[in-house]
């Protein structure tokens, strides 16, 4: 995979910010305020008597979101503009109101790592987070380590193993590691872990080197 001007462990200082800095932009306030309407509906009583207008002012936003989009094809070559990180992804992107968004930084070592706290919108089991949300963001975490390892690749297998539920509201560690490199299959691992070092998930993923061309 064509990684342009990524950020590679040799090339690069150990600490380097490997997703998009937090930025003082209005689309990245925006999408803060949408994350935390998604989190507050969530909390919300139930029985709030001002649901509907909720439901009002929310649609009215959208509306007005829509009138100002371009075609998705415009849009896709803008998102796939920039080199190195991605400021749109699920797991670390500051304008997808999806994402947590978890700050990833290279190590010295080859590795990549991250802290999130995450909270009621990741939540599977009572209390827990979902173990969806925990493969969607071992995935791309382990992408970005390939990144940052010289190599990227295309998820070809993902296994996971939940070895104990992972806490919502409970600062975690995410780290991912490319292993090796064979040919065009790059093998990489990940974890999950808390802040006493106990490993809630860990993962061993297949990579394979594959072009895939950008909208333009
Ligand atoms: C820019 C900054 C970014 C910054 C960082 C961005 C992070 C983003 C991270 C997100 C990662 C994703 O979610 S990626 C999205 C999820 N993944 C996908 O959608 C992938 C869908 N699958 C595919 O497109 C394809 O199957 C590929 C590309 C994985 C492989 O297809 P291919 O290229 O035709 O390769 P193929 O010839 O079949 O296989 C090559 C070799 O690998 C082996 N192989 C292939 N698949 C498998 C498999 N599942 N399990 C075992 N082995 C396999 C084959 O046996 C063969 O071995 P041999 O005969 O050579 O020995």
């Amino acid at each position: 995979m064509d990684l342009g001007s990524h950020p590679t462990f040799e090339s690069h200082d150990d600490g380097t910010v490997l997703t998009s800095a937090p930025q003082d932009a209005p689309v990245d306030r925006a999408t803060a305020a949408a994350r935390r309407v998604v989190d507050a509906m969530l909390r919300t009583d139930r029985a709030n008597a001002n649901l509907d207008r909720v439901a009002e002012e929310l649609n009215s936003i959208a509306d007005h979101l829509e009138e100002h989009a371009p075609a998705v094809a415009e849009r896709l070559i803008d998102m796939w503009n920039g080199e190195g990180v991605t400021r749109h992804d699920p797991v670390t992107g500051p304008e997808n109101a999806i994402a947590p968004p978890i700050v990833l930084e290279g190590l010295s070592d080859g590795s990549v790592r991250g802290e999130v706290t995450l909270t009621m919108p990741y939540q599977g089991p009572p209390g827990c987070v979902h173990g969806g949300v925990s493969a969607l963001i071992l995935d791309h975490v382990l992408g970005v380590a390939n990144a940052w390892g010289g190599q990227a690749g295309m998820t070809a297998q993902l296994n996971v193993r939940y070895h104990r539920p992972t806490p919502l509201f409970e600062p975690l560690t995410v780290t991912g590691r490319q292993m090796s490199v064979e040919g065009r299959k790059i093998n990489t691992v990940g974890s999950i872990t808390t802040a006493d070092g106990e490993v809630c998930v860990s993962v061993e993923g297949l990579f394979i080197d594959a072009a895939v061309p950008r909208p333009r």
